[in-house]
């Protein structure tokens, strides 16, 4: 595990990154001006692989000794041309040098004075290395790619081909900008307004930031002592994994229908669970609300069929990863009242607004509110290469969620209008700019349904704009990424690692790193630490969503993906927030060159088959296109295709990654928090379904 910048540091941490070329060490430079240090990880790379160091050797160890040039030092030209030619080469060069980098690092900032104004962390791949929330501000640098490109080739003398080969080797500046505090415009204007304004607003307010994102230690139901006895009773007759999950939950919900307060319901829930595995058994108990000795009881329990030795179980040290969703207003502590009030005002908006843009077409408002204070607690051991490992981690995970439902009529027929706005936030996400457009969505969609004509049936080229969400990608692709599905068989992508499987254009990320997306957690259900998991890359399938579980059974790391619903439930592999990584193209380009067809704006429910990847989904907003132009909406349409199909034919991919669609993703009976998005794009022909029925939900 590479070391991280973790804050104990006197003064404010700002990760800051940007594309190649993009201008870090530009901006950099006028915060050093300001007084700031700035640490350049390019400038570490190079530390790390000083002549005569052990991380040269290491390099020449992995790549032979063509990478060394004839005085002993590393050929950088060399290694350039097959890094940036080659993923495999340059996943080898990275597991070699970023551990030693962030080494570095951690030094080159504890031996800072602590009068430092502050430090900016320059590098390239924070996101990559989904690093972008341990810092108490991230910051990115983009500059038109053109610029770019031209700056490096001025620069370092490089060809085209290779600035464009680095440049595919990095998240693209959309996907850099959903991680950002500020992105800063670096196309030769003068920055020094916007860079002090910034550095004011981090000086001030970092202290808070940093408490909310490495939270305290929360009180624990069992100390650190018990736990490792649960564990060590688990394993005392064989298991090569044992686990103790812990969980305490408090949920609200209220909903509203025409004015009533329909639901009030409150939960609160603790309970615990224990795993063990050994070779190919799982054994699991869960156990409601127990005290220290049932749970090591039902340790024993679990042990008892087990017929090899005694785990020697390392004591256990609490771990606390920062959390990318850091928290205002902790919603447990706001009063009911509040909760209400919030569902009346967006009841009442609805009820206003439809009435001053269509007098009399109101037919039904529902409104719901829901939150879920989530703790967990997390211990485990295992066996690795005859040696055993534990860990102890915990996450606090907040979610709050407003719905509004629109039914409107015009005597002849009902057309509904639904909105959502949930994120891993707190309270604060309902400011009234925020509910108010919640509401005005819902009203707006359930009236333009009312004007809007049969779509046409037949197979047309479809544009899907960035605000329809990623259902398709969540449902159609990434359900086929999940190790389990792969390894049973059932998934269009099972067996394809390194093939291609995609044009060239097409990546598939699942990140649970993103700040306050609905799928975003500061470790998984297993205790892993949060990651970015690149599943398709350029058209190459890179990586399959794993557990613990099937991790082990390829034989490859687990992703960070192993969730569950409850204490009740074992893990499993699922999504977080998955998404297709925005292309070049402006998406106005896109719709310009539709001469018939459909575009879609929103997407509804769906059905999908995980073996195939085809789908049928409902179109809630869309749009017939002739000449590049919308004409007319449609209503009632539906989409099918088939989702691996789909990504082959992609070749049109906007830049505009910005919408995240919010679920509960439903999977073996269990529901988890997800979020999915894509940028515009066109797929070539999709089957358009005229009047079909609505479809019940997956998501
Ligand atoms: C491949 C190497 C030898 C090429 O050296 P060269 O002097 O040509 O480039 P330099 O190190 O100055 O890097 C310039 C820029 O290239 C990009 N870049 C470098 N390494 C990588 C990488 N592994 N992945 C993506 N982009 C990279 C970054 O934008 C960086 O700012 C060198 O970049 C390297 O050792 N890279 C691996 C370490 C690393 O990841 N460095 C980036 C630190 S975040
Ligand atoms: N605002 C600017 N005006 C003019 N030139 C600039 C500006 N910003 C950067 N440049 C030039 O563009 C090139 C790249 O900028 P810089 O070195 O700051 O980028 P970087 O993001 O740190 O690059 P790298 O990814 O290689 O580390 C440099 O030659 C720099 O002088």
């Amino acid at each position: 595990m590479p070391v991280t910048p973790e804050p104990s540091s006197p003064f404010p941490l700002l990760g800051l990154s940007g594309g190649i070329a993009a201008g870090k060490s530009h901006v950099a430079g006028l915060l050093a001006a300001r007084g700031w240090a700035v640490i350049d990880a390019d400038a570490l790379a190079r530390d790390a692989v000083l002549p005569g160091s052990e991380g040269l050797a290491a390099v020449a160890a992995a790549f032979g000794p063509a990478c060394l040039r004839s005085d002993g030092a590393l050929d950088r030209a060399w290694m350039a041309a097959h890094v940036f030619a080659d993923d495999a080469a340059r996943g080898r060069l990275n597991a070699i040098l970023h551990p030693r980098i962030e080494a570095l690092l951690a030094a080159r900032l504890t031996a800072l004075p602590s009068t430092t104004r502050g430090a900016v962390l320059d590098a390239a791949l924070w996101v990559e290395r989904a690093r972008a929330h341990h810092f108490d501000a991230f910051w990115t640098v983009d500059a038109p790619e053109d610029l770019r490109v031209a700056r490096l080739m001025a620069r370092d003398g490089l060809t085209r081909e290779a600035v464009l080969a680095r440049i595919r080797a990095q998240a693209g500046p959309p996907e850099r900008a959903l991680h950002a505090d500020l992105v800063i415009p670096n196309d030769g204007r003068d920055l020094t307004e916007t860079l002090a304004g910034a550095e004011a607003s981090l000086l001030s307010n970092w202290k808070v930031r940093r408490a909310r994102t490495w939270r305290a230690p929360m009180p624990a139901p069992f100390t650190a002592d018990q736990l490792r006895e649960i564990l060590a009773t688990l394993l005392s007759r064989g298991g090569d994994y044992g686990e103790a999950f812990i969980e305490r939950r408090r949920a609200h919900a209220l909903g509203m229908d025409d004015g009533r307060m329909e639901d009030v319901l409150a939960s609160e829930t603790f309970g615990a669970s224990l795993r063990l595995m050994d070779g190919e058994t799982t054994r699991f108990a869960d156990l409601i609300a127990p005290g220290f000795d049932e749970l090591l009881e039902a340790a024993h329990t679990l042990a008892a069929p087990g017929t090899g030795g005694q785990a020697e179980i390392p004591a256990l040290t609490l771990k606390v990863h920062p959390t990318p969703s850091p928290v205002e207003r902790d919603p447990g502590g706001v009063p009911l009242d509040e909760k209400v009030a919030l569902v009346r005002r967006a009841e009442a908006l609805a009820r206003s607004q439809a009435e001053a843009l269509r007098p009399g077409a109101l037919k039904q408002v529902s409104a719901g509110y829901g939150d879920s204070t989530q703790r967990v607690w997390i211990a485990a051991a295992e066996r690795a290469d005859g040696t055993w490992t534990g860990r102890l981690t915990e996450d606090h995970r907040t979610q709050v969620v407003l719905r509004v439902n629109v039914t409107a009529g015009d005597g002849q027929q009902l057309q509904s209008g639904y909105q959502a706005l949930g994120e891993t936030r707190g309270f604060e996400l309902f400011t009234d700019e925020a509910v108010a457009h919640t509401v005005h969505e819902a009203v707006r969609l359930a009236l333009q349904s009312l004007d809007a004509q049969p779509a046409p049936a037949g197979t047309f080229p479809v544009v899907l704009s960035s605000s329809a969400g990623g259902t398709m990608i969540h449902e159609a692709c990434g359900h086929g990424l999940e190790a389990d599905l792969a390894l049973a068989g059932m998934s269009a992508f099972a067996g394809k690692l390194g093939q291609k499987v995609a044009t060239e254009g097409v990546t598939i990320i699942d990140d649970g790193t993103l700040p306050h997306k609905r799928g975003s957690q500061a470790i998984d259900d297993e205790g892993n630490p949060v990651s970015r998991v690149v599943l398709i890359e350029n058209g190459v399938l890179k990586a399959y969503l794993q557990s613990r579980k099937t991790s082990r059974k390829m034989a490859t790391e687990p992703t960070g993906n192993g969730r569950r619903e409850s204490y009740r439930h074992l893990p499993i592999p699922r999504m977080r927030n998955t998404f297709l990584a925005a292309g070049s193209e402006a998406p106005e380009a896109i719709l310009r060159d539709l001469d018939r067809g459909l575009l879609v704006k929103r997407m509804g429910g769906g059905q999908v088959d995980t073996v195939t990847g085809n789908f049928v989904f409902q179109v809630t907003e869309g749009y017939w296109v002739e000449n590049g132009e919308p004409k007319y909406p449609v209503k009632n349409a539906t989409l099918s295709g088939c989702g691996p199909e789909v990504l082959k034919g992609l070749t049109r991919i906007g830049n505009d990654l910005h919408h995240f669609d919010i679920g509960t993703c439903g999977k073996d009976g269990q529901g988890v928090p997800v979020s999915d998005a894509l940028p515009t794009i066109l797929c070539p022909a999709l089957v358009v379904g005229g009047t079909a029925e609505p479809l019940p939900s997956v998501i």
